[in-house]
């Protein structure tokens, strides 16, 4: 599924956060925004999900431009994973995973066996198998972030939109998560903090800063010191250690 942005402009509380931003995603292609807090990686999320309709602008999914096509067509193909979850605590994992399914039953349908089926698979993929019978609420961060992404993939969508996925996640579940959603092969758009996750893990690096696109293509190519060093605003360095780009950074003086 292929994602084009064409510029696009956006504002929050009555301010421009986003200025004509333009990116293209092919399909399959992982795409992730980086730049420091507040340059509109969320803000250009939620364009994508049709959570904040851009004033001018369009963003077109397969060349349909989703603020003109029918919502619940746009359930159906973009998944959403967002950086924190305020309800729900009560259901199960399983529960809470088999959500996904909604947007592909009718309004009085219930889960079929393909769906349990799915959902099930899905569970031991993302290693929740364990954990099917716990409460949201009774869950570590992280746990409840890899039950939510589980709830993204059993929607099978084509079109996965991860806003700081990995922010709860230890090392090891940082890598598999990534892993996994690398060997999706969908279209994937995620903002991350992570220099090295994004150099290691995405084909393409889109660099905001102050609601612009400052640079954006292969990582090796984007994620520069020059660059990183004036968008951030910071001292950087960047290498390679044991065949993967390392960042290293220091305060300014
Ligand atoms: N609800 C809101 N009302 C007013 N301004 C907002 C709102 N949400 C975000 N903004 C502003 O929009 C700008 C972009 O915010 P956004 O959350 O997209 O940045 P970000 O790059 O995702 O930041 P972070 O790395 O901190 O998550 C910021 O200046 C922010 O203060």
């Amino acid at each position: 599924m292929s994602l084009r942005m064409e510029n696009v402009s956006v504002s929050m509380g009555g301010r421009r956060v986003l200025h004509d931003v333009s990116v293209d995603v092919l399909t399959g292609q992982f795409v992730a925004l980086v730049g420091p807090n507040g340059s509109g990686k969320s803000t250009l999320l939620r364009a994508i999900y049709r959570a904040k309709r851009p004033d001018h602008g369009r963003v077109l999914v397969d060349g349909d431009d989703v603020w003109r096509s029918d919502a619940r067509a746009a359930a159906r193909r973009t998944g959403v994973l967002l950086q924190e979850q305020h309800s729900g605590f009560e259901f199960t994992v399983a529960e809470t995973v088999a959500q996904g399914r909604t947007p592909h039953l009718g309004r009085f349908d219930r889960l079929g066996s393909t769906d349990h089926e799915i959902v099930h698979d899905i569970c031991e993929r993302t290693g929740l198998g364990p954990l099917a019978d716990r409460r949201l609420g009774e869950l570590s961060g992280g746990e409840r972030q890899r039950v939510l992404l589980a709830r993204a993939l059993a929607q099978q969508p084509r079109l996965l939109v991860l806003d700081e996925p990995t922010n709860h996640l230890d090392i090891r579940h940082q890598l598999e998560f990534l892993e996994l959603v690398r060997g999706l092969d969908i279209t994937v758009v995620a903002a991350l903090h992570g220099l090295d996750l994004a150099a290691t893990y995405a084909d393409v690096a889109v660099v905001l800063r102050d609601g612009r696109v400052v640079a954006a293509g292969a990582p090796t190519e984007t994620l520069t010191d020059e660059l990183l060093s004036a968008v951030f605003d910071v001292e950087c360095t960047v290498d390679t250690l044991a065949g993967r780009p390392r960042f290293s950074f220091r305060p300014r003086r």
